[in-house]
């Protein structure tokens, strides 16, 4: 690391910055290492453990061997090391921010928001720990009483992407510690740093060594880890968030051991507006859900439907609402854009940007890569108009800063390119109909619909998707339920 210009120079707390893995409560530095990069500048921010399927083997017995200790703690002990852990995250809120914004790019102002978004995940679980109950239900014999146990499931593993590199990570081990899970994650090796330093702080929360294990590791020892973590019998749950591709390699890697299985993975998110929207409020929200990330969330709206009697004043306010974009490093007070986290990225972008050109798409804001500036790995907030179905845009998840924008002349037409993909994760549309908002609420096969609003994540409601965006729910009181088995008791001769 260049100690005079890097961002983690900066560090108030510079014992946060950790790059070895951990493993059984002890950092392991690997037989070799990766570099991780500042998307922004490309410099070289640290190189880090490159942690082996051997690692991976012996975070799981480790995690196997705490587990014990960890279930019999009660409900109240593992509360209160969870609101510790909470305490920390927010404590350590810009020094977690700015090491987020050094290896993902994304502003800093946003990155101390995903801190306190992530962070509100532990904090929720910490009170949910104290009401995982179970139930007495009717006997159908009266020498019998029947019980209902919910237990904690096992050693859980968790996979996770670059694009939330703190959240991601709370959103599934806060409900597996607070179910009595000890858990094995593996970090995404674009972002691991963010991972080390949050399981630094529930080492200093009072995790005991074993509960909570990192495998930090570069593309190809992922693959391996993964598979070792699928074939694994004593881990009894994965949850992953990332790719439907990778989600589907998964889950037939988990076949064999019939895991429980957690999957966040891929959207296409639709975004419709219809002409009773409110057009001020529905640009707004438009901004809002296409450009978070710089466009890089699985819950970005990736299609925008508007009314044929509105589509020319939407186009025209959404355009000039882009363009007041401000593009840059991260750490540039006032930057609302900043890098993609790697060239691939860009390439994915730029194709569909230019085959919506090639198709007759007008570009009525940015559309080029800002190869210039920084890393070159910018590209300019987009608005494509006289967006059409057979557009790569339409059915691929373009995830980045690409705003096409169809047009329908029907309520039912708009419902039926809504979901006319196998994606299932969010959606979003705006009218101040209130039959309307029930009809088209009902029929979008999504797992979230977003009325009148374009961000719609908080820690207490079910966040989720259908169809091949995934399986099961996490946030809210249902994000439990992945890391407890329900136990069915039949206690007989109550009459002796
Ligand atoms: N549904 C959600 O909540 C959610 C949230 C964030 C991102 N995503 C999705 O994730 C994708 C972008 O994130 P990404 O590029 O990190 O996804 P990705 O699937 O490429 O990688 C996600 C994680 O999986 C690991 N991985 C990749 N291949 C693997 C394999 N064969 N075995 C084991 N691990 C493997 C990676 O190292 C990383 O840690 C997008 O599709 C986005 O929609 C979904
Ligand atoms: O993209 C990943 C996140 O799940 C998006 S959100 O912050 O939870 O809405």
């Amino acid at each position: 690391m260049d100690t005079k210009t890097s961002p983690l120079a900066q560090l108030n707390d510079p014992s946060l910055l950790k790059t070895d893995g951990l493993i059984n409560g002890q950092w392991v530095a690997g037989s070799s290492r990766f570099d991780v990069h500042d998307p922004a500048t490309g410099q070289k921010l640290a190189d880090v453990a490159n942690l082996s399927p051997q690692d991976a083997e012996a975070a799981i017995a480790a995690a196997n061997a705490a587990w014990p200790a960890w279930k019999t703690k009660t409900a109240k002990e593992r509360s209160i090391i969870l609101r510790k852990w909470y305490d920390l995250l927010m404590a350590n809120q810009d020094d977690l921010g700015r090491i987020m914004t050094a290896e993902q790019g994304k502003p800093f102002p946003e990155a101390k928001g995903e801190v306190a978004y992530g962070a509100s995940f532990v904090e929720w679980f910490a009170e949910e720990a104290k009401r995982i109950n179970g139930e007495t239900l009717p006997q159908f014999d009266n020498s019998r009483r029947l019980l209902v146990l919910k237990q904690p499931i096992g050693v859980c593993a968790a996979i996770t992407p670059w694009n939330f590199p703190l959240a991601m990570i709370t959103r599934k081990v806060a409900p597996a510690l607070a179910a009595g899970c000890p858990v094995v994650i593996k970090p995404a090796e674009l972002t691991p740093l963010t991972a080390l330093a949050v399981a630094e702080l529930a080492q200093r929360a009072g995790i005991p060594a074993g509960v909570l294990n990192i495998l930090s590791a570069d593309a190809a020892n992922s693959i391996a880890i993964g598979k070792v973590l699928c074939a694994s019998d004593v881990v009894r749950h994965i949850s992953f968030t990332g790719s439907t591709e990778v989600g589907r390699i998964l889950m037939a890697q988990s076949a064999p051991t019939v895991k429980k299985m957690s999957l966040e993975l891929g959207g296409n998110a639709p975004f419709i507006v219809f002409d009773d929207a409110d057009i001020d409020s529905a640009v707004e929200g438009a901004f809002a859900s296409k450009y978070r990330n710089a466009g890089q969330t699985c819950v970005c709206t990736n299609r925008f439907y508007v009314q044929e009697g509105v589509y020319d004043e939407f186009v025209t306010k959404f355009a000039a609402r882009v363009l007041t974009a401000k593009v840059g490093n991260g750490f540039e007070a006032g930057v609302n854009q900043g890098p993609l986290i790697e060239e691939a990225a860009l390439v994915k972008v730029q194709r569909h940007v230019d085959d919506a050109i090639a198709k007759g798409g007008q570009v009525v804001a940015g559309g080029k890569r800002l190869s210039s500036l920084g890393s070159g790995q910018f590209f300019e907030p987009t608005v494509v108009a006289g967006a059409t179905a057979d557009m790569l845009c339409a059915r691929e998840e373009t995830f980045g800063p690409f705003a096409p924008v169809f047009s329908f002349k029907t309520e039912q037409e708009a419902i039926d390119a809504a979901n006319a993909t196998e994606f299932g994760l969010a959606s979003y549309f705006y009218s101040r109909d209130v039959g309307r908002i029930f009809r088209v609420s009902e029929a979008l096969e999504y797992g979230m619909v977003g009325i009148n609003v374009g961000i719609l994540a908080t820690e207490h409601v079910p966040f989720g998707g259908v169809k091949q965006s995934g399986l099961g729910r996490e946030g809210s009181h249902y994000g439990i339920d992945d890391y407890v088995e329900i136990k069915y008791l039949c206690l007989g001769d109550i009459q002796k």
